[in-house]
């Protein structure tokens, strides 16, 4: 009996995840969200409703990052991060594009655990960083860490993110794309957190073709990487600034290259970094 409840429900949720993966393709931004917090310190959970309703209706932003770097998800207990990447997506069923739930951690375990919960609730995805303490320290390392995780969510989209400021661990996107589908076939693109434009262009020049997904991650340059092609971007300032984001998303598909510059700059003044 047990067995059978067991399989239905791993069934059903096979079907609900593989229902939101076969959903839109993921464009535009991605907000990478705040942990909201009660005045004890614990999560907050009765607000998330309210949160996506804002990030839809005021700032025009359909895709989440959940338990990320913005969300201080590697301060978070893995209950904790279970527990908000429930509310999310539980929340944004019907409101949101993409639930794209942070799974990464420095045990390859827990890793597992929360990538494998994630895909139970029905997220649209799953991302990592590479462990940062004890690194990683070459592409080979780096695969076999993802690949153990990404496996344990079979059929959802896995993100690898890149974040070499805050990890260290500074493996080439380039070099990692090489192949990487046959090592990890749910593989779908990278959370690139980083300034190198320059791996970030070659990334999209050679795997554009092969569908990967490059979603950019550092706001203050997001019109540099929409130049060398990038179609999407994960980051904190599109909690409070995606309405001026989709409009530079907008005047750069229209060609209008000085008012997408505008909002670049009006971004730049915002993050006092004018
Ligand atoms: C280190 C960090 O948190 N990076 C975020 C995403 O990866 C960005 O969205 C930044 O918060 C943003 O670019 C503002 O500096
Ligand atoms: C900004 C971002 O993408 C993160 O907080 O993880």
């Amino acid at each position: 009996m047990l067995s059978t409840k067991g399989s239905v429900s791993r069934e059903v949720t096979r079907l609900r995840s593989s229902a939101m993966a076969s959903q839109k393709k993921l464009q535009g931004l991605v907000a990478a969200t705040v942990t909201p917090l009660t005045s004890d310190g614990k999560i907050n959970l009765s607000v998330i409703g309210q949160y996506v309703d804002y990030l839809v209706d005021k700032q025009g932003v359909k895709n989440v990052f959940v338990n990320g770097t913005t969300g201080e998800g590697l301060a978070l207990s893995s209950q904790e991060r279970k527990q908000l990447a429930e509310e999310w997506v539980n929340q944004g069923k019907k409101k949101l594009e993409h639930v794209i739930i942070h799974v990464g951690a420095l045990s390859l375990p827990e890793s597992k655990e929360l990538a494998r919960h994630a895909a139970e609730i029905g997220a649209s995805g799953i991302s990592a960083i590479a462990p940062f303490f004890f690194k990683p320290t070459n592409k080979g390392a780096l695969v076999a860490f993802l690949r153990e995780v990404a496996s344990e969510a079979p059929h959802i989209p896995f993100y690898y993110y890149h974040i070499p400021p805050l990890t260290g661990v500074k493996i080439c996107i380039e070099d990692l794309l090489d192949g990487i589908k046959k090592q990890i076939p749910t593989f779908q693109g990278v959370k690139y957190s980083d300034t190198d434009l320059l791996d970030f262009a070659q990334c999209m020049d050679k795997y554009n073709k092969e569908q990967f997904l490059l979603l950019y991650g550092v706001d203050e340059q997001l019109l540099s990487a929409l130049a060398v092609g990038a179609t999407g971007a994960v980051g904190s300032t599109y909690n409070y600034l995606g309405q001026a984001n989709n409009m530079m998303f907008q005047a750069y598909a229209n060609q209008d290259f000085a008012l997408a510059r505008k909002y670049q700059v009006s971004v730049l003044h915002k993050l006092k970094r004018s």
